[in-house]
């Protein structure tokens, strides 16, 4: 065991990616353990080392952890991007719900039918632009700091660097409107544990492919 924390998934984003953009913004190296067949899954399954018999799994700290949102947590608790109190806690969780829905959102695109994906991805865009948007614009405006929260790094600037680059990769003027998540945007993406992060040859994955849609579909159903 190297002590890094080690994560089982597939070899693509999923819910595996946030977990990885936090580990890189903290600056802790961790490796991966990919899922290739439906076979490894069930040997994960079989050996009793995911409690709900679901992926995302991460070995960290002599736990075998599940579920997204409490690998997050814990993350972002053990690596001081959780705010300084129980309030800019609560205010972090908000802003990091607010996404999870927004990329909730984004990824169901992949599971329209081929007619309908072009339609749903203008409404979710539309979304992105009048709902969620405005709000961080807003947030960094009346705060008045680089950070969405208190005057430092939180994994809620963290998340939100990575959905705007997602929504750009759709829509890339999607910021257009936003000058404040322009400045937010060039400053985190400088970050040097984030800059390094999104260097080519990163542990970043690529977008899912459409192609990669029928291997991903064999592992987990
Ligand atoms: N609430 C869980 C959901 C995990 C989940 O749905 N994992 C999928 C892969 S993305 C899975 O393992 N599916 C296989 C199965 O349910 O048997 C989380 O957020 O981690």
């Amino acid at each position: 065991m190297s002590g890094k924390p080690r994560l089982h998934y597939v070899n693509a984003r999923g819910r595996m990616e946030p977990i990885r953009w936090l580990l890189a913004a903290a600056g802790v190296e961790f490796e991966e353990a990919f899922l290739e067949t439906k076979d490894d899954l069930k040997k994960l399954q079989t050996n009793g080392d995911l409690l709900f018999q679901q992926v995302p799994m991460v070995e960290i700290d002599g736990m075998k952890m599940v579920q997204t949102r409490a690998i997050l947590s814990y993350i972002a608790g053990k690596y001081n991007l959780y705010g300084k109190d129980l309030k800019e806690r609560a205010l972090i969780d908000m802003y990091v719900e607010g996404l999870a829905d927004l990329n909730e959102l984004i990824t169901s695109n992949f599971f329209q039918p081929a007619d309908k994906k072009e339609e749903h991805l203008a409404t979710v865009m539309d979304k992105a632009t009048t709902r969620y948007f405005p709000v961080y614009e807003k947030v960094l405006k009346g705060h008045g700091q680089d950070f969405l929260v208190g005057n430092k790094l939180s994994r809620a600037d963290v998340q939100l660097l990575e959905i705007i680059l997602l929504v750009e990769e759709s829509k890339p003027d999607i910021l257009a409107k936003f000058p404040l998540l322009q400045s937010f945007k060039a400053k985190t993406s400088n970050i040097p544990n984030i800059k390094k992060f999104l260097q080519p040859g990163s542990q970043r994955k690529l977008p899912l492919q459409e192609k990669d849609i029928p291997r991903l579909m064999q592992i987990f159903h």
